[in-house]
Formats: C-alpha cells, structure tokens, sequence
C-alpha cells in the first residue's frame, strides 16, 4: 500500500466524487486493519472489510501488538463484549498506533451501561483516537461522561439528539465523531455533516454499527490528513449498500447477505449518483 494521502474536493458538490475516490482507492491498496473487537461482530466485520476490498485482521493477543500492530494501516477498537483482561491489549495496541503515527478509530459499544465500560471508553479516548464512532446514546454518554444513557447495545437516541454532545466531544478530544443513525453525523468539532444513506433495517442486523466502524478504519487508513471526509465517505458507502441490498432482501437476514453483495459489486456511476452528504448548520 503507498503511504501518501489522496486528494478530495472540499465542496459539498463534490462528495459524489471525493466519495468514489475513497472507495477506490481502499479497493486499490487494501489497507490491513488490525480489529480488537466483540465476538459478535468479528463476523460481519471482516466481511465488510474485505467486501470493500480492505484486508481484516482480528489479532487481539498483548502478547502480539508489538510485531503485528506495526504493520497495520490502522486500528479498530470496539469494546463489546468488554472484560478486564482485553483492557491491556486495546490501550497497548492504541498506544503504539499513536507512537507510529498509525490512525486508530474507537467503537464505544453501549459506553453508557456500567461504570466500568464508560471508565474503560474514556480511558480509550484518553489515548486519541483519530475517529470515535458511536450512536446517538452511546455518544451522549462518553461526552457527558454519564451512566444509564443508553439501551445497551441500541441506542434510546436520535442521532440528531447527539449533535451538540459529537462536537463538544470532538472539540475537546481533537477527534473527529460519527454518530449513526438515519442520518449519520460526522464532525470535527467545527463542521458538521450529514450522512443521509442507508435504511432503517439495517439496524436489525446486529454489529452494522461495528461494521461501520471497521469500514471508517480503512477509510482512514487510505487518507489519515482528511479524517473528516473519510468517515462521511465510509458512512455513505455503507448506507448506499444498505440501500441497494433492501432492494434486494426479504428481512434482516437477506439484508446482511445482500449489503455485503453491494458492497462488493458498487461502481462509479451507482455511488455519485446515490451519495448524499450534507453540510448541517
Ligand atoms: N433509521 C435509519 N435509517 C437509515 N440507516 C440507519 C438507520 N439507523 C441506523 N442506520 C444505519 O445502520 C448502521 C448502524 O447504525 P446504528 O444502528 O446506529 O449503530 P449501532 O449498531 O452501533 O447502534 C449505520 O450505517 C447507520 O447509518
Ligand atoms: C449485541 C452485542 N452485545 C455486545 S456487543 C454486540 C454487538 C453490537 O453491535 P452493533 O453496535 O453494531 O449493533
Ligand atoms: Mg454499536
């Protein structure tokens, strides 16, 4: 994989293309994503990846993050199916990622549950993630660093409820954050932007989210200076095919087959047509 950034345009009328650029270009390197993440979604998440033409790598080992971390192009933290002993393991990995310079992008699953999992998600934003990607109440949680605020896994928020709580968290972390929904939010604690694809079903499908998450690694991992507009590109990627597999499915277990099908088969004229990103005030 070549190192070097790629080039996007800043205005909002050219996300069809900015978009199109990320996806090809992570089909044209397949960056290596190393994923410490939750035994549900570990399935569905390196088939999202691969279907996106990235390279998934579930290593998770303390014992292995000094020889393997190094060679990946980024890292997906996702902290599930949380219990102590993965600690060590996630805030080495974050660590060394952060020494080589490496992205990294934390999935704060239901941070909002316990104490000891919203103490462990800001222990993990402590170490800078470049992307923090979570729903609405899993965001409102971390920012206001509060228990109780969530559903478990599923958010009891809007998206657009968490807005203020994404830019206050991206301002004062330095990070970029998503939150998903049915329409994705992505800020840097300055712009605010609107990921308006997808479909509700695919929150019927569980580990979408983590999956998401994964897919803003590789997005990162081929254009680490443009964090902002990798995360809305991988948003928008995975909503178009969410999109065009509904088409397609008869429920939540057809959709996933078929997301992961139109994920692997969308081209140039079918992402600019169907991007839509907005600029939110
Ligand atoms: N109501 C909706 N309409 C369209 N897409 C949605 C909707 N809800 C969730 N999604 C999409 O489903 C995926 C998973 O998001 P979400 O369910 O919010 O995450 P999580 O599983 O972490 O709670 C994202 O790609 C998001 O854009
Ligand atoms: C159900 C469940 N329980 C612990 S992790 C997990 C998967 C959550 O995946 P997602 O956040 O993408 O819905
Ligand atoms: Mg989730």
């Amino acid at each position: 994989m070549e190192e070097n950034t790629i080039e996007v345009q800043q205005h909002d009328n050219q996300w069809g293309p900015n978009v199109w650029t990320h996806l090809s270009t992570v089909r044209q390197r397949s960056p290596l994503i190393q994923c410490i993440t939750n035994f549900v979604s570990m399935d569905l998440m390196a088939n999202t990846l691969l279907s996106a033409g990235a390279s998934p790598a579930m290593i998770h080992s303390l014992e292995e993050i000094p020889d393997f971390t190094p060679h990946a192009h980024a890292l997906c933290i996702n902290v599930g199916t949380l219990t102590a002993d993965w600690l060590p393991a996630m805030k080495s990995a974050a660590e060394l990622a952060n020494r080589l310079a490496k992205p990294w992008v934390l999935d704060p699953v239901a941070a909002g549950a316990s104490s000891f999992r919203l103490e462990a998600c800001l222990e993990l934003v402590g170490l800078k993630p470049t992307v923090i990607r979570g729903n609405g109440s899993e965001i409102i949680a971390l920012s206001k660093a509060s228990v109780g605020l969530t559903k478990g896994v599923d958010s009891s928020h809007e998206s657009s409820d968490a807005v203020e709580a994404a830019t206050s968290l991206a301002q004062a972390r330095g990070c970029i954050v998503a939150v998903s929904g049915a329409v994705d939010i992505i800020t840097d604690g300055q712009r605010v932007g609107g990921a308006q694809n997808g479909v509700a079903m695919m929150q019927k499908i569980t580990a979408t989210g983590c999956s998401v998450t994964a897919l803003i690694a590789a997005f990162v991992a081929i254009d680490p200076l443009h964090a902002f507009e990798a995360t809305a590109s991988a948003l928008s990627i995975f909503g178009i095919a969410g999109e065009i597999g509904m088409g397609m499915a008869k429920g939540p277990a057809s959709l996933r087959m078929h997301l992961i099908d139109s994920l692997y088969g969308l081209d140039q004229a079918t992402v600019l047509h169907r991007v839509n990103i907005i600029s939110l005030p």
